[in-house]
């Protein structure tokens, strides 16, 4: 069985709010309804964005009339099938024989050579591109039929709609399964569900992987759009945490890894990651296609007030990384300031730590442009050419980062060709020596899509010690805050080192409360793991549950306060044991899988077990339950998806009917046999293509416990399968 399938559950707005979501830029979210109704009185152009971009020469001149004229087309909708999804194989088959054929009409009518087309640079036809947007697709009756398929597939998790060039960060980060990966800002999700992908990735069913993924967002809200979204994922092997990405906590590790903790000899070892996605906040600039309203408030201002921020999120980024480990840098913002500028000032901060990697190589169909080594800053007075030429009463607002030399007048020796004067007295225009070309632009009329830029860094060394956040080491103590003065003086000069470059960074705030967010506590109920145990058949040497199982509530008693009952990974567990203490300063939001929910008094009467399994959790579990199982035949089991509800003796096979009157009361699950497996064998065969549903026995029926869309859409599937 798969993790993506059919699991999907969740309001129609949450959903909505997920889908409209500008996933790159920081803004309100807001319904579609009034993104249709406003789109026609939006003005599609913005004279300071033209000037700034021409003087910033992102392209060549006689490129820039189709530059602008794509920018003012839609985005083409794109979407991505869930790779981890159980009908991965199936969904990919119809997007290749049938829709690719199905619609070609269609876009010939629109003028277009192909209606839908997988992305040529992302790996096994798993990407695709349509060339209709998004309102096309909803409002065009012939391709009513397509857009049905999209939603449903969506909404049951098969697939995720996602732009183009977001895609593209993950790939260019090379993950592992064994792989311990940050993704600093990463809400709503959508690079975050693509990491836990890669992940997963050739895991058996049931096994689960060595790696895990922190992802973490400082906005409370966005973080419960990524949650709703990785739910469908089914993965074990995620925390959700809500922190500053600059202030993100040092955590304990039980590996050893870092050179560096040897050399300082630190008490304890710092988890360190293998790879750190930092998709940072940015003016945005990239999704005009896609959120019009921009055009309207774009100013050069929004990027220079980001450009501080971003620079101690990528610090902060590398200080967390493993030496060896990789790191990729992006945002969805054209303008250098946010881009070249921020990758340059961190290479210097990092000296030869640090080096800027040539991926001039890799995926080599996704058409990109080097990134820049000459630009300018502007301001509302205006254009500097150098740091020197910025008056001080702007200086607060423009900084000598943003610059190609990265130097102020002070700092700058004569004789360097980028900062030679010019007889004028104006300065010379700087010129970054530092091999930016390295970095990755996208731009919207390079391949139809939104524009985006990528830089991929990688850690050859600890960082300098003035930079390297993980020659810090943070343990609980005694004092007020947890922090031991001296290195509470490490953090705070950090931060001032940090602030000093003229951002507002203020000094870690340590969270000694939760902030109304529960505690995540380990369950040591042995009643209540026991019951699980016997009821469900689990044997621990199989599947552990013992120190696996964390709850959201201080009060497991017998009272029996604890609803949800969640699993985590080994990855995930050592985690957490090691940093209970930490805890305090790490935000979790979410952590692991819901694997367990509490049943009301009255549904369980005469049932020894509480905790019925979760739809999202029986995937992973269902290969080691050896009890509450039923094996139905095709007939059965899709009535029992239509009907919802049976009683024991309508049954098509008696059989059947007789073995769901004899199972326990509560929860069990049904299995599909494929003709060759015995009715009444004792242990599941669970492969990946096992399709399995939870039920309710009751005193006379059997009643399943899957969301009506989620049986519509498996039964859909189920008839299609017979049909070939
Ligand atoms: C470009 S979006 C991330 C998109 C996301 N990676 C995805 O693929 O869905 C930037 C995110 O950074 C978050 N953010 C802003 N400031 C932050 C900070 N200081 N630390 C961590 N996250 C931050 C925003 O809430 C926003 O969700």
């Amino acid at each position: 069985m798969g993790r993506g399938g059919r699991r999907h559950r969740g309001g129609r707005s949450q959903r909505n709010q997920l889908e409209d979501s500008n996933e790159n830029v920081r803004k309100p979210l807001k319904s579609e309804a009034s993104f249709d109704s406003n789109i026609h009185n939006r003005t599609w152009s913005n004279a300071d964005f033209e000037e700034y971009y021409k003087e910033q020469r992102i392209v060549k001149p006689e490129e820039w009339d189709t530059f602008m004229e794509v920018l003012r087309k839609p985005l083409p909708a794109a979407f991505r099938v869930n790779s981890n999804g159980q009908f991965c194989d199936e969904i990919r088959s119809i997007l290749e024989n049938d829709f690719i054929k199905s619609l070609q009409a269609e876009a010939i009518e629109s003028g277009e050579l192909e209606a839908i087309k997988p992305l040529p640079w992302y790996p096994n036809n798993l990407a695709w591109h349509s060339n209709f947007s998004r309102k096309e697709i909803r409002k065009n009756q012939t391709l009513e039929r397509f857009h049905e398929f999209l939603k449903l597939e969506t909404e049951v998790g098969n697939m995720t709609r996602q732009e183009a060039v977001s895609m593209v960060p993950p790939l260019f980060l090379d993950v592992h399964p064994d792989h311990f990966v940050l993704d600093m800002c990463a809400a709503p999700g959508s690079k975050t569900f693509q990491l836990l992908e890669l992940i997963h990735e050739s895991a058996e069913p049931g096994s689960l992987p060595n790696g895990m993924v922190v992802a973490n967002d400082v906005d409370y809200k966005r973080s419960n759009l990524l949650i709703h979204q990785t739910k469908r994922t089914c993965t074990t092997n995620l925390m959700v945490t809500n922190n500053e990405g600059q202030h993100f906590p040092n955590c304990n590790s039980k590996r050893t890894l870092s050179i560096a903790s040897e050399i300082h000899h630190h008490p304890i070892d710092q988890l360190l990651f293998d790879r750190v996605l930092c998709d940072v906040p940015c003016s945005g600039d990239g999704t005009l296609r896609k959120a019009p309203d921009i055009w309207r408030r774009w100013n050069s201002g929004s990027g220079n007030g980001l450009h501080s921020l971003q620079v101690v999120l990528a610090m902060r980024g590398l200080s967390l990384l493993k030496v060896g480990g990789r790191m990729v840098y992006s945002t969805c913002s054209m303008n250098p300031i946010e881009d070249e500028a921020v990758v340059a000032e961190v290479l210097r901060r990092c000296g030869c730590s640090v080096e800027l990697v040539d991926v001039s190589d890799k995926f080599p169909e996704l058409i990109r442009r080097p990134g820049l080594k000459k630009w300018k800053v502007h301001d509302s007075s205006g254009w500097y050419r150098s740091y020197k030429d910025v008056p001080k009463s702007q200086r607060d607002g423009i900084l000598k980062t943003m610059f190609p030399s990265g130097k102020s007048d002070k700092d700058s020796t004569c004789g360097e060709n980028s900062n030679e004067e010019m007889a004028s007295g104006e300065s010379a225009e700087e010129v970054c020596d530092l091999p930016l070309e390295r970095c990755l632009r996208i731009l919207p009329h390079d391949q139809n899509t939104g524009g985006f830029f990528i830089a991929v860094l990688h850690k050859v060394s600890p960082l300098p010690v003035s930079e390297g956040a993980e020659d810090i080491v943070v343990e609980e103590s005694a004092s007020d805050n947890g922090l031991k003065p001296p290195e509470k003086e490490g953090i705070i000069k950090l931060a001032q080192e940090l602030g000093g470059m003229g951002g507002k960074t203020k000094v870690p705030a340590l969270q000694g409360k939760w902030k109304g967010l529960d505690p995540v506590v380990f369950l040591r109920d042995e009643t209540v793991i026991n019951g699980i145990k016997t009821f469900y058949g689990i044997k621990d040497e199989s599947f552990p549950l013992h120190g696996h199982l964390v709850t959201r509530n201080s009060d497991t008693s017998s009272k029996g306060n604890v609803k949800r009952i969640y699993y985590v990974s080994k990855s995930v567990k050592d985690v957490l044991e090691l940093n209970s203490a930490v805890g305090k300063k790490i935000k979790i939001a979410s952590v692991g899988l819901k694997m367990f929910e509490k049943q009301s008094a009255r549904e369980c009467e005469a049932n020894s077990c509480s905790f019925r399994i979760t739809s999202e959790g029986l995937p992973v579990i269902l290969p080691y339950m050896t009890k509450q199982i039923l094996y139905a035949t095709m007939v059965d089991f899709k009535n029992l998806l239509l009907y919802k509800s049976i009683k024991f003796p309508d049954f098509a096979l008696a059989e059947f009917g007789q073995k769901a009157a004899e199972v326990a009361m509560g929860y069990c699950v049904v299995v599909l046999v494929d003709g060759t497996q015995e009715l009444g064998s004792e242990a599941v065969e669970v492969n990946s293509s096992t399709i399995a549903i939870g039920c309710w026995k009751g005193k006379a029926s059997l009643t399943v416990m899957v969301t009506t869309v989620d049986c519509h859409q498996l039964h859909q599937r189920l008839s299609d399968r017979e049909r070939l």
